[in-house]
């Protein structure tokens, strides 16, 4: 277990020294004009080292980086032990210290390339195996509802991971998508999700998804329930539900309590995180969208970024280069935030599912060994697809006070290509053009060149852009299953090497207990006035006023 303080690293050191010294010439306008192969030397071209047609390409050339600072960066993921790290998450050791597990969604994309050692691995065939006869019987028609009618709606009923990585792939790849079959889900305790859900459901015809690592969720388990009253609502017979009810879990004790039958149930183990589980039984209405043999490319295209992650030195390394490039920005410029940008509308949920993939990952104040930190850890993450985000905060990000680090992602072709490409062709003009004006911007000499003498000055002022915003691009071909599967074990990969050098563990999640206990206690208060005990005044008076005006 390391969980040493990161500012103790000779590198980090170094690092600081050099940004004291440096930041201020560090300029991508001068940096571009003094190499022309600036280019060539911060781009790379990957290629999955199992499948070479699915490749992307990284240009990380607009950041505000020279060789010498990356090699620095470099050396702090060498002394940090990010390789021995990475090694005994995909060996199956504990890294996840305060749980004493394993971490292994690697495993679930692994197709018999790493022996990995740790109980349930070997069951992870099975489960796909479940998980291919079960969304061919129902995509193909031979699993029925009740009255014998085919399914043309599931609802993933599921929160936080086992909720947002199928909501951003069923969105990311609904090309691939049987078009007869609908997929929804509910996730918010709000009554209103469900409720809007089920108007637009017929309960013959509707396959329920519970999906809840440990089947204790409130959230779930109160709107699960809530779908099976619905369902009986009109089903009647509770030997009905099985026909319309399924589990993932880990907990198969709660999901029979459920009245789930064991056969309905997909396992998975407790060495897969929430937020890393779309690989596992998680991804069911993935696979009940997209077909199976689509899943296995996303899983198989996530394999070939584990592989790349495993065994590519770090200077070649895409997951590490993206994030030192982070940790120059959050712990030397101060950086607060990272945006994600992708030019493609498929990818629209992409920035919410790793709000959770990361703040929930790299969130954290204290070390593995359980110090303060003194530094800045996991950035917040957000960002909208282009070009909405554009006529919305793009503003901030090329004229505001901030640092916003940005990743912009796009396709080569899109999926649609209506007006012979006109749309793609004038999207990815965007695409191109946003880290353009980020990094070089607009000088006071180009805006008085083009407003002319008599422009009065507090238009010129405002019409300059000072630049100098770094920005990594990505571009791929196309978006298929398999390319996503990299981009996000990409993205993963990234977020667990930053947590290694901030000396964290990425994988557990205590920050969400506190709230849901006093959330609990709360509830049985609700009742009368005279209940609500032991709050502070503030807390005690919202309750107040909500128990004079609601109406049941
Ligand atoms: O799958 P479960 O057990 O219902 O948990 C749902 C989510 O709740 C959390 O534990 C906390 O938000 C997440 O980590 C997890 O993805």
């Amino acid at each position: 277990m390391s969980g040493r303080l990161a500012t103790e690293y000779a590198a980090w050191k170094e690092l600081q020294q050099i940004y004291d010294e440096q930041h201020a010439s560090l300029v991508l306008r001068d940096l571009f004009a003094q190499d022309p192969a600036r280019f060539s030397r911060f781009s790379k071209d990957y290629t999955d080292p199992t499948d070479p047609n699915t490749t992307f390409l990284l240009d990380y050339s607009k950041n505000l980086i020279t060789q010498p600072i990356l090699d620095t960066l470099l050396s702090l993921v060498r002394e940090a032990g990010v390789e021995r790290y990475r090694d005994a998450m995909f060996s199956g050791g504990h890294i996840n210290n305060t749980e004493d597990r394993a971490v292994l969604h690697v495993a679930l994309r692994n197709f018999d390339d790493f022996k990995i050692q740790e109980d349930g691995v070997n069951q992870v065939a099975d489960v796909l195996d479940h998980m291919r006869t079960f969304s061919d019987a129902v995509r193909n028609g031979v699993w029925k509802g009740y009255t014998g009618k085919t399914i043309d709606t599931i609802v993933n009923i599921g929160i936080g991971g086992s909720d947002l990585g199928p909501v951003m792939v069923t969105e990311a790849l609904k090309p691939y998508s049987k078009r007869n079959l609908n997929v929804r889900f509910v996730s918010n305790i709000d009554g209103t999700h469900l409720a809007e859900t089920l108007r637009l459901c017929n309960p013959e015809r509707t396959l329920f998804i519970i999906a809840s690592k440990t089947f204790t969720t409130q959230e779930t388990i109160t709107n699960a329930e809530s779908a099976k009253a619905w369902f009986l609502s009109t089903a009647k017979d509770q030997a009905h539900v099985a026909k319309h009810f399924v589990a993932l879990s880990t907990n198969t004790k709660a999901v029979t309590a459920f009245g789930i039958d064991k056969d309905n149930m997909f396992q998975f183990w407790d060495w897969v995180g929430g937020r890393y589980s779309l690989w596992s039984a998680i991804g069911l209405s993935i696979a009940l969208y997209i077909g199976y043999d689509n899943f296995e490319q996303l899983l198989r295209g996530a394999h070939g970024m584990d592989k790349h992650f495993k065994e590519t030195p770090p200077e070649n390394n895409l997951p590490v280069l993206l994030a030192v490039l982070g940790i120059w920005y959050n712990d030397f410029y101060g950086a607060q935030t990272h945006v994600l940008l992708p030019y493609d509308q498929y990818l629209h949920k992409f920035a919410d599912y790793f709000q959770q993939g990361d703040m929930e990952s790299n969130g954290k104040s204290v070390t593995k060994s359980g110090e303060r930190v003194d530094y800045q850890t996991g950035p917040i993450i957000w960002g909208a697809a282009g070009t909405n985000g554009q006529h919305s905060f793009y503003q901030l990000l090329h004229q505001g006070t901030k640092l916003v680090p940005a990743d912009f992602l796009a396709p080569c072709t899109s999926h649609n290509s209506i007006g012979h490409s006109k749309h793609h062709r004038i999207l990815l003009s965007n695409y191109f053009a946003q880290p353009e004006a980020l990094a070089f911007g607009k000088t006071e000499e180009e805006v008085r060149k083009e407003l002319g003498p008599n422009a009065r000055e507090e238009v010129v002022k405002s019409k300059v852009f000072e630049g100098n915003r770094p920005s990594n691009s990505i571009l791929f071909p196309l978006l298929t299953p398999r390319t996503l599967g990299a981009l996000i074990a990409l993205y993963e990969h990234k977020i667990f090497t930053q947590g290694v050098i901030w000396g964290i563990n990425s994988f557990d999640q205590m920050g969400v207990e506190l709230g849901k206990v006093l959330a609990k206690n709360i509830l049985a208060q609700l009742n009368a006035p005279e209940d609500v005990k032991g709050h502070d005044s503030s807390t005690t008076g919202l309750i107040h006023y909500y128990q004079k005006y609601r109406k049941e």
